[in-house]
């Protein structure tokens, strides 16, 4: 009997189409992943154990190996730069990352300030683009920097652009496209290679066939 394997799945937007995916690939995964406050949920005929995990924290619990798999944006890892293989587009919650802010505005201030969710990728961006800006981190709500005053400029995700537009912002810049990604932790890769191979199979195999 091979060892069970720990799955960090993200909470939020990209839980439920990740668990439709694992359903597609084959995977019984219980009802309780549809209405559960549970943060472990063991699925014992599958020899699996999902952990529930905030978006932004599924690379470092695969870091530190606590799991050996996990679900993770690709603006995640980006940002968050953890020590993991990533080894599949999982090619679901797809979006983009864009510069935003109210429209008119000119590249004109020292030390611009721009709002994000993600300081270490706009920062590196902004570095590539020859650009010196003030980074200012916020958890969400990103769009209302600019409106308030906070920032001239925010860095964040765009999907439908309901958002900016409703809020009477326009996009600048596109900086990528994202997907989430199946990674996996380089030690557990070693150790368990012919599970984690045989779901990353698996999961390539519906990838494909699903809408993103
Ligand atoms: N509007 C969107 N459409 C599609 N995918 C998105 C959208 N916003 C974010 N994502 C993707 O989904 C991931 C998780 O987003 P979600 O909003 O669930 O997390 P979060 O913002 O970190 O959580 P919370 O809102 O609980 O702080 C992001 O890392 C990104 O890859
Ligand atoms: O282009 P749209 O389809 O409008 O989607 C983009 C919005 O979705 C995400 O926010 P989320 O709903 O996660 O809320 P948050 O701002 O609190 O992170 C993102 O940060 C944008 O605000």
């Amino acid at each position: 009997m091979s060892e069970v394997l720990t799955v960090a799945m993200p909470k939020g937007r990209i839980f439920e189409e990740a668990v439709e995916l694992l359903r597609k690939a084959g995977y019984r995964l219980p009802e309780e992943f549809d209405d559960s406050r549970k943060l472990i949920i063991d699925v014992e005929e599958e020899n699996l154990r999902f952990i529930l995990a905030k978006p932004m924290d599924v690379p470092t619990y695969v870091e530190h190996g606590v799991a050996d798999i996990g679900v993770a944006g690709k603006d995640v890892m980006i940002e968050e730069e953890r020590d993991v293989y990533e080894v599949l587009d999982l090619k679901i919650s797809e979006c983009y990352l864009a510069v935003a802010g109210l429209p008119g505005y000119e590249k004109k201030d020292i030390n611009p300030k721009v709002a994000s969710k993600y300081p270490n990728l706009a920062a590196q961006y902004f570095k590539e683009q020859g650009e010196q800006v003030e980074m200012i981190k916020l958890n969400g709500s990103i769009e209302l920097a600019p409106l308030i005053g906070l920032a001239d400029r925010i860095v964040d995700i765009v999907s439908t652009g309901r958002t900016l537009k409703e809020n009477g912002l326009v996009e600048f810049e596109t900086i990528v496209p994202i997907t989430s990604r199946l990674i996996v932790n380089p030690v557990s890769y070693r150790m368990k290679d012919e599970q984690i191979d045989r779901m990353v199979e698996r999961l390539s195999g519906v990838v494909d066939g699903v809408e993103a």
